[in-house]
């Protein structure tokens, strides 16, 4: 834990600076970790058995949110409301999951941005909406890499009530940097779904979106910053020092 002249300093030299960015908060899925591939195939299978396919569209509602959330907006925009309850979707789902994510891989440019960040002492943190048990599956390989985060808040931590797109969990990452001088404005935030990037909106923070290729455009609109990949991320953007 730094010390509160550390914490001081960092405020003093961001002042000067036009999005006065002094802390980072990551999404995980889909965006530190290649993992909605997994819960793509896992829902596609699912809804296959009866008949049915799985769309982007829909995949743009569930993503991000926490699992019963999702299972909910499952059954009811595939219309298997009465035939499968979201309980049961996510039965199904956990069992093909399970097997998947310890094989879990970053995304490109993760390792760049986490490593510099670190290097230059920008404060990090995860806020996803992951739960725990599948948060240590995911990142059984990546260990080393996330250690160097302050902090994760994971979407079965109570001082979540709300997930996605209410700004509860960015909120509750924040408060756990433990600065009392951090506003949320100088918090940059990463995420690759819609519902994140609301979230992060409605938390008061800035925010640079790395959606899937596949996702629509205009499900983007609200973001800070787009990019195709964190390979394109620039800190000089928000103030902070370049690669
Ligand atoms: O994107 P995350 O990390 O908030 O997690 C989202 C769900 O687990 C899957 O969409
Ligand atoms: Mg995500």
């Amino acid at each position: 834990m730094e010390d509160g002249e550390e914490q001081k300093q960092r405020h003093d030299d961001a002042s000067s600076c036009p999005a006065n960015i002094t802390h980072v908060i990551f999404d995980m899925d889909g965006l530190l970790l290649d993992t909605e591939k997994f819960y793509t195939v896992s829902q596609e299978k699912i809804l296959s058995n009866y008949g049915k396919t799985f769309d982007w569209s829909l995949k743009a509602k569930m993503m991000g949110k926490k699992a019963l959330d999702a299972g909910q907006i499952f059954v009811k925009e595939t219309g298997l409301e009465g035939i499968l309850s979201a309980e049961e979707f996510i039965k199904q789902r956990e069992a093909i999951l399970h097997d998947l994510f310890p094989w879990s891989e970053l995304m490109p440019g993760v390792e760049r941005l986490v490593l510099h960040l670190h290097a230059c002492r920008v404060p990090m943190a995860i806020a996803t909406s992951s739960h725990r048990r599948h948060f240590d599956l995911k990142t059984l390989k990546h260990q080393e890499l996330l250690s160097h985060m302050h902090h994760v808040v994971v979407g079965d931590d109570p001082a979540v009530k709300h997930g996605k797109p209410a700004p509860d969990i960015f909120l509750a990452a924040a408060q756990q940097f433990q600065d009392p001088n951090l506003k949320p404005h100088q918090i940059l935030v990463f995420e690759d779904a819609p519902t994140g990037v609301e979230a992060a909106r409605a938390a008061d923070m800035h925010v640079v979106m790395v959606p899937d290729e596949n996702l629509d455009k205009t499900l983007c609109k609200r973001a800070d910053q787009v990019l195709s990949s964190l390979l394109d991320f620039k800190p000089s953007d928000w103030g902070l020092r370049p690669f």
